[in-house]
């Protein structure tokens, strides 16, 4: 058991924080998260592992803040003081980047520059030595200069969501440089899984399936049904995360199966269940 591990994650309501939390918690660590106050209540995906602080023995710790709100995350840091940072916090919607594009690449690319800044003064006074996760995306690829795509295959971002996941890669690969800082980017084609949003396309698929299945729909509308993707498990891929923090020197990866799926067989697949 790694009883003084520590870990501080950003995005622990979304589908990949939550998975991370349980499995890190598995392993020992202590986990704690940034959640944003919303007059809504965004903890479903995590209630089940959340204890009362007070409790001896509590392993999850959760604290208000925001990747748009610098001062907060350097307080966070001092309070927590982690040894491993996991960033999944994200506007992660590729469409809605286009409705936001500045609130996008505020939280996506601006707030890891505010991570990686607090990290390295943070370590700089403390001498704590932190390792930074950065959860990058296949969606940097965009417009895909070689097949399949490899850690070294140049970027061709296409949307405000993917230009500000390429911005917050390259400043990690620089804060690895420039500062010796243990920082990883994991490059994670698409994930999915029952905590998976619902707004993003296989959870809108199963959901419509579901109610026409129940007789509360009759139709579902697809768009475009040549595209295709790399789907995995996203609690695979938490793993993943966490194993790439574990080697002995920082680098980039990219995660994927190997395997893309038209979403027309992923509907046939799901209508003949
Ligand atoms: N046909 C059809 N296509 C759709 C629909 N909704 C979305 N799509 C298309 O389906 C693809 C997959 O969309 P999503 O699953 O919603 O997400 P994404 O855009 O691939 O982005 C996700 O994966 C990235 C890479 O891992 C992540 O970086 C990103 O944050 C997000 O999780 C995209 O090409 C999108 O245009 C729909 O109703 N019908």
């Amino acid at each position: 058991m790694n009883q003084n591990k520590r870990a501080l994650i950003t995005g622990i309501t979304g589908q990949d924080g939550s998975y991370l939390s349980e499995f890190l918690i598995e392993q020992g660590y202590e986990v704690h998260g940034i959640i944003r106050r919303t007059s809504t209540f965004n903890t479903d995906r995590i209630d089940h592992i959340y204890e009362d602080p007070h409790q001896e023995g509590a392993r999850l710790f959760l604290h208000y803040g925001d990747l748009t709100d610098g001062t907060t995350l350097r307080r966070i840091l001092e309070e927590v003081q982690p040894t491993e940072i996991y960033n999944l916090g994200a506007q992660s919607h590729v469409r809605v980047s286009f409705d936001s594009p500045e609130y996008t690449v505020d939280a996506v690319g601006m707030g890891t520059l505010r991570l990686l800044e607090a990290i390295r003064d943070y370590q700089r006074r403390t001498g704590i030595q932190v390792r930074f996760y950065q959860a990058g995306s296949s969606e940097m690829y965009g417009l895909v200069q070689a097949v399949p795509q490899s850690e070294t295959t140049p970027f061709y971002p296409r949307s405000p969501y993917a230009c500000a996941k390429v911005y917050a890669h390259w400043q990690t690969v620089n804060y690895r440089e420039s500062y010796g800082l243990f920082a990883c980017n994991g490059i994670l084609f698409n994930h999915e899984s029952p905590r998976r949003g619902e707004t993003f396309v296989t959870r809108k698929i199963t959901r419509a399936v579901a109610q026409i299945v129940a007789g509360n729909q009759k139709s579902i509308y697809m768009g475009n049904l040549d595209a295709k993707r790399d789907w995995g498990y996203a609690k695979d891929y938490v793993r993943a995360m966490w194993l790439m923090l574990q080697q002995e020197q920082p680098d980039d990866y990219v995660v994927a199966t190997g395997e893309t799926t038209q979403y027309v067989n992923f509907l046939s697949w799901l209508l003949a269940m």
